[in-house]
């Protein structure tokens, strides 16, 4: 655990074109990784050519590079490269995917990301039917790390670690919150104990 509680970076990359938002690309996330030794970063790839980024990344110091899987026709391959490159693999859908389309590479990704608000902006409402896909994912695949992103906050993500969600992406509800520090532990705290439930 890092000093300031982060022990897991997830950096939003968008290219403005897969989505329409810029944030920044792989001279930033080494500048971050220069500063931060211990964390492990993940990088949310919302960009057109998920291809291109794939070594710069990797020399960045990048842990996990997530792809969205309607960025690409050959997933497999983009699977077998990230791996090649000493990253682990993520594989994010859009709100419209249909979960069976990630089916087939289940076995060659490291994680499952299901978006639970349209890729692009923070601050976004939470999609509760994005569920079904969390409860799809988690009753065939019990082991799997599935992540959510979008919207999850304290009123939002006793529902996401009921459905089995086991990793959270949450911004607003924690920049925007008087305690961060609290909001995350009490994040944390909740799928901690949704998980022992089960
Ligand atoms: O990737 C995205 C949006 O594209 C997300 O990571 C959001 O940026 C998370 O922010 P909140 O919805 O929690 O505010």
């Amino acid at each position: 655990m890092l000093e300031n509680g982060a022990d897991y970076l997830h950096l939003d990359v968008m290219d403005g074109h897969f989505v329409p938002n810029i944030t920044f690309g792989h001279p930033v996330v080494k500048c971050l990784r220069n500063k931060i030794k211990d964390a492990f970063m993940e990088t949310h790839m919302m960009v057109s050519k998920p291809e291109q980024w794939i070594e710069p990344m990797a020399d960045a110091g990048v842990n996990q590079y997530t792809f969205h899987i309607e960025a690409t026709s050959n997933v497999t391959e983009l699977c077998h490269k990230i791996r090649e490159a000493g990253m682990q693999v993520g594989i994010a859908l859009k709100p419209n995917t249909d979960i069976e389309s990630v089916e087939k590479f289940i076995d060659v990704a490291d994680m499952i990301l299901i978006m639970t608000v349209e890729p692009g902006f923070g601050g976004q409402k939470f999609m509760s039917h994005m569920m079904e896909k969390v409860k799809w994912l988690r009753r065939h695949y019990p082991t799997l790390d599935i992540e959510v992103d979008g919207g999850v906050g304290p009123s939002t993500i006793q529902e996401c670690a009921m459905a089995g969600a086991n990793m959270i992406v949450s911004g607003t509800a924690i920049t925007g919150a008087s305690n961060p520090k609290e909001v995350i532990s009490s994040l944390r705290d909740t799928v901690d104990s949704v998980i022992k439930s089960f």
